[in-house]
């Protein structure tokens, strides 16, 4: 039976634009964009495990807005991701590169210029196609 791979995302917002992440080469899904976060460890909230992975990966703290924006399952060769993202808002810092090959900040409907990873299509089509409160 394929794995079931539990992953949080931060759709991160600066100056109405969105955060997008480039993976690294020579891994799943490499080169393709996500949005930054990370797999949920055992006895962790969502909200935790997305707090804890953006400021692993990038070195920032968010204040998160909107909890659980949408979730997608997805079936890849390695298991299945279920994808929640979380809308939230740069607090302290600049996102530091630690494992994205690069970010780059876009307005929502510029997100389909980038090639996501499989699991994030839904959000991205829901951040293109829906007025964001204040982006
Ligand atoms: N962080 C993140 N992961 C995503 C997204 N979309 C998507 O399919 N994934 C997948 C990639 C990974 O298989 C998994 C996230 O786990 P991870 O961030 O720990 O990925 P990883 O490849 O470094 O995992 P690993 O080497 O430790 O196995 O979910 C996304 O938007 N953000």
């Amino acid at each position: 039976m394929k794995k079931e791979i539990n992953v949080v995302g931060a759709i991160i917002i600066k100056d109405k634009k969105i955060l997008c992440c480039q993976r690294g080469p020579g891994r799943a899904l490499a080169n393709l964009w996500e949005f930054p976060g990370g797999k949920i460890e055992a006895d962790e909230l969502k909200v935790q495990a997305l707090k804890r992975e953006i400021k692993e990966e990038l070195k920032v703290q968010v204040d998160i807005v909107e909890e659980e924006f949408a979730f997608c399952r997805y079936e890849y060769d390695f298991g299945y991701v279920n994808l929640t993202t979380f809308i939230c808002y740069l607090k302290s810092g600049e996102p530091q590169l630690t494992e994205h090959l690069q970010v780059k900040w876009l307005q929502a409907e510029e997100l389909n210029s980038l090639e996501w990873a499989p699991a994030d299509i839904p959000t991205v089509d829901k951040l293109m196609n829906e007025e964001i409160e204040d982006l």
